[in-house]
């Protein structure tokens, strides 16, 4: 009897065993099909670097192909930073309005803290009330349309001037990134701060800036490794700068305080954007209190943002038009037909030109100035497409590589504005095919400001002179290799011979 119930004890516990293993079994396998991630596809990543060497030179490239094995939404380790690659139409609608506010705000980045104190401006601000409050004066106060279009006249007046120039390099051959660059620098200049910056000092220390921005920095990616900027000296090179530009930035603010220079420099333009500024730092209504490094932030970001981009717009924009002589033939005879013999052509006459706004709707899809927009930030845990992604994870789009997507573009490689004729795709960023100017809450507020200065001075150029390469290159053949950086550049300056046309 003894040994039957302790027989019977035993099975009572064996079976008591089995069922409390199940019950665990059954509690851990369903705890972690709950919590069980699905992560995006990523390509396979080396210890520390992760997947930077997959990069190369020619990232926009190189992340198109890796996403047509991986897909269009990958997960990449950029160092310790864990990046969400988009590159589809529908991944970047997904990120861009589906998700937009949880997509919405910039990683913190080393050249942002150091030039915009402590990214204080728009673009690189972090989401939030100062961002929205300060995006909403941007676009209200400084780039609206009414805004824009009071500056016509500093535009014309300075492709005036180029196209004065150009005609004094009849005969030689001209370099067009310096003409480009004083023309963008002089009109920005103009609207911002009521006057030209005289000498190449300045000029100079704009594109220095824009050096530091391009430049990488180690703590962006391994942040325990931020030390090294220092070792190398990037940091101390990049806060020299600052320094500079800090100080230009005071005597520009304290010159618009005391109301020097303005009376003469000024004439009859409009207010320039320090002006409003400090308009509106006296005035008080808007709810944002301007301080000193807010408005050093937005005066420099008008530069950063607006100068590099609309000019190396420009050169790429006048490099398809002479390798592609049918588009510049037909572009040629819609402007002589407006322009009828006048000096020059005004911004209402664009409004009668559908093929110059096609040709630079073209040249923005095959060379996309920011190819990467602007990185984002995710704020919170989000269901992308399937995926699981986690808040905090950088987000870039490969807008590039969605402008000459072959499933979304007939022949996405060739340069033909009539894609662009008869059809509904605006600048806005409600086509996710084509987003040159991003979407969505962080979409550039600069559209309005940077299209007259394009159409323009390409119309007048292609109005007044022909153009062909020198040494007897032929059109087609004109190198239009890319310089990756946040900007892509031509990796050639586009140098050219110029004619009178009449
Ligand atoms: C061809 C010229 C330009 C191009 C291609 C361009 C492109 C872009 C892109 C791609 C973004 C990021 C959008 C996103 O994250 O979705 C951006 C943001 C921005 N752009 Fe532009 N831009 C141009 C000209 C300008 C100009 C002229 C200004 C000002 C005068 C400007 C001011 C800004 C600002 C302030 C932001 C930040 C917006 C935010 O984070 O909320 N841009 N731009």
């Amino acid at each position: 009897m003894e040994i039957f119930s302790s027989f019977e004890t035993f099975l009572l516990s064996l079976f008591s065993c089995i069922i409390l293993v199940i019950f665990i079994l059954i509690k851990w396998f369903s705890f972690d099909s709950k919590n069980r991630k699905n992560i995006p596809p990523s390509p396979p990543k080396l210890p520390i670097i992760g997947n930077f060497h997959q990069l190369g030179s020619s990232t926009n490239r190189n992340l198109q192909i890796l996403s047509q094995k991986y897909g269009p939404l990958m997960l990449l380790h950029l160092g310790s930073i864990p990046t969400l690659v988009a590159s589809s139409n529908e991944a970047a609608r997904e990120i861009m309005k589906t998700h937009d506010v949880s997509f919405c705000s910039r990683p913190s980045l080393i050249a942002s803290n150091i030039f915009f104190y402590g990214s204080k401006d728009v673009a690189f601000a972090p989401y939030g009330e100062y961002w929205r409050q300060l995006k909403s004066l941007v676009v209200l106060k400084l780039l609206s349309n009414i805004r824009v279009k009071s500056y016509k006249k500093v535009r014309e007046n300075e492709i005036v001037d180029m196209i004065q120039v150009l005609g004094e390099s009849c005969g030689t051959t001209i370099d067009m990134r310096p003409m480009f660059t004083s023309l963008t620098n002089n009109i920005i200049c103009r609207i911002a701060l009521g006057r030209k910056l005289d000498g190449p000092k300045y000029q100079k220390l704009l594109s220095r800036i824009a050096d530091m921005f391009n430049a990488f920095y180690i703590g962006d990616y391994f942040p325990w490794l931020s030390w090294v900027d220092h070792i190398v000296g990037s940091i101390q090179r990049a806060e020299k700068i600052a320094k500079e530009c800090d100080e230009f930035l005071e005597r520009t603010i304290e010159e618009h305080v005391n109301n020097k220079k303005r009376e003469d420099a000024k004439g009859d333009e409009e207010e320039d954007f320090v002006d409003i500024l400090l308009d509106l730092q006296k005035d008080n209504t808007s709810g944002l209190q301007l301080q000193r490094d807010t408005l050093k932030a937005l005066i420099l970001e008008v530069f950063a943002a607006g100068t590099d981009t609309t000019q190396t717009s420009l050169e790429w924009a006048l490099s398809e038009l002479i390798r592609n002589p049918r588009v510049m033939k037909k572009l040629q005879q819609e402007i002589t037909e407006i322009g009828k013999g006048k000096s020059m052509i005004y911004e209402e006459d664009l409004e009668r030109m559908p093929y110059i706004k096609a040709v630079v709707k073209e040249s923005l899809r095959l060379h996309t100035p920011l190819p990467f927009l602007l990185p984002r930030k995710l704020v919170q845990d989000v269901k992308v497409m399937g995926y699981d992604i986690a808040a905090d994870t950088q987000v870039i789009i490969n807008a590039w590589a969605i402008a000459r997507d072959p499933t979304l573009w007939e022949e996405p490689n060739e340069f033909r504005p009539e894609r662009f004729l008869n059809n509904s795709i605006k600048y806005q960023g409600l086509n996710f095919e084509w987003i040159p100017f991003g979407a969505g809450r962080r979409s550039c507020p600069g559209i309005q400001f940077s299209l007259p200065v394009m159409e323009l001075a390409l119309a007048n150029i292609v109005y007044k002179f022909d153009m062909a390469l020198p040494n007897e290159i032929k059109n087609e053949e004109l190198d239009m290799t890319e310089a990756f950086g946040i900007t892509t550049y031509r990796k050639f300056p586009l140098v050219v011979s110029v004619s009178p046309r009449f």
